[in-house]
């Protein structure tokens, strides 16, 4: 089997010129041959493409996603690293890159169908075809340059979906169309990859990267954070956004939380210290021991909260509500003994909570969290898995 694409160690750094003096001094520094600083947008990026593979591209606003998709269609040249590509790669990335503006639609679409070395005959019987599929109407005889961004995308989509390269590279651009020419292009990709094609997608949808791709590589600041099985990686890329934002509420949290006199001491899960990433059995089962301070010997109440990465509660509940008590275990100490069962919880990443409440169950005094993660793969939807059955 041939590698259609291959990325080794690949890096590239652009000239630290963000102001009009730098992007000067840059230019001086260039003409008389002296050092120019630099600064590094992607490193150490590698990955192979065989046929038949759908690789995703994920990463935050600034990553370098943009950037090694240049890099790989041979707009932009690495500044360390090798390349290898195979010749038949159709690339959709920047609007309009490659058409002429000054002519219509239907000119662009001879002269792409030229450049890829098509005769006339060829040109002409697959016309309507691609007419038909960007569906725009009677601009298809309006120069390019009257185009929505749209009709763009459109046109340089029906040109790539007549060609089908060996190898598709696209990123974003199809956000641009509307949605009916989304699903389109996304039902085109999917009979394509089931006819043996590849692709590699850039997108911020998680939805998308999901249902055509197989692999996915993280970048985060310019470097590869993941690379792996699409349902891994974009659950882990999911996780840490919706972590951030957890941080920050945590934070908010905790502040308001009384510097009270019931406290936390420790807890384990299934007889071991707490560590940062706990990961849930497969039967699903957590035992938490938990011991506390209590100022006066009275018995503070226990809390519990599942909550999925983002924030959303999937279930929780207090010893007060399930009429349970703690036990004196020694002079100023409560121990609290608790049986999970979280075999239902869909894979995916979740924090566990565990609160300290007064005796009345009124007030909270303390909180521990840690983060939770169900190994698995699923293709059903949701937090957790309802028993269900058909017929
Ligand atoms: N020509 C350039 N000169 C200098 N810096 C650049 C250049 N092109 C991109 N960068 C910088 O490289 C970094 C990565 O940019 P890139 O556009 O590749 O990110 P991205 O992951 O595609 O982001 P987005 O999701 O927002 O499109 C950014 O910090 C950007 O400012």
């Amino acid at each position: 089997m041939t590698t259609l694409l291959s990325a080794q160690a690949l890096a590239k750094a652009f000239p630290v010129a963000s102001t009009p003096r730098e992007r000067l001094r840059a230019l001086l520094n260039l003409l008389l041959g002296r050092p120019i600083k630099r600064r590094d947008v992607l490193r150490d990026i590698s990955f192979a493409i065989e046929p038949g593979a759908s690789l995703g591209v994920i990463g935050e606003n600034g990553a370098g996603k943009s950037t090694l998709l240049k890099l790989l269609v041979g707009v932009l040249t690495p500044t360390q690293g090798e390349l290898k590509r195979c010749d038949s790669v159709g690339a959709l990335l920047e609007l309009g890159a490659g058409f002429d503006l000054e002519r219509s639609g239907r000119e662009n679409i001879a002269l792409s169908a030229g450049l890829m070395g098509w005769n006339a005959r060829q040109i002409a019987e697959r016309e309507a075809e691609i007419i038909a599929f960007a569906d725009i109407g009677d601009y298809i005889d309006e120069p390019v340059k009257h185009y929505s961004s749209g009709m763009v995308v459109r046109l340089g989509f029906s040109i790539i979906a007549a060609v089908r390269p060996q190898l598709l590279i696209t990123d974003e651009v199809l956000a641009v169309g509307d949605e009916s020419f989304q699903k389109k292009c996304i039902r085109w990709m999917e009979e394509y990859l089931q006819q043996g094609g590849t692709l590699l997608l850039v997108s911020h949808s998680m939805y998308h990267v999901q249902k055509l791709c197989k692999s996915a590589l993280w970048l985060k600041d310019g470097g590869v954070e993941a690379y792996g099985d699409v349902f891994e990686v974009t659950q882990s890329y999911l996780a840490f956004h919706e972590r951030k934002q957890e941080a920050e509420k945590n934070l908010r949290e905790q502040r308001a939380i009384s510097a009270g006199d019931f406290r936390l001491q420790s807890w384990q899960v299934n007889g071991s210290p707490v560590a940062a990433n706990l990961v849930l059995p497969e039967d699903g089962a957590l035992q938490i021991d938990v011991e506390l301070h209590t100022p006066d010997q009275r018995i503070p109440h226990l809390g519990f909260g599942v909550k999925r990465a983002d924030g959303t509660a999937v279930f929780g509940g207090t010893s007060e509500i399930d009429r349970a008590e703690g036990v004196l275990a020694a002079p100023h100490q409560v121990r609290y003994r608790l049986q999970l069962d979280l075999s239902n919880l869909m894979p995916g990443h979740y924090s566990l909570s565990v609160f300290v409440l007064d005796p009345e169950a009124i007030r909270l005094f303390d909180t521990v969290h840690c983060d939770l993660v169900v190994r698995g793969q699923a293709r059903e939807f949701g937090m957790v898995r309802l028993p269900h059955r058909w017929g």
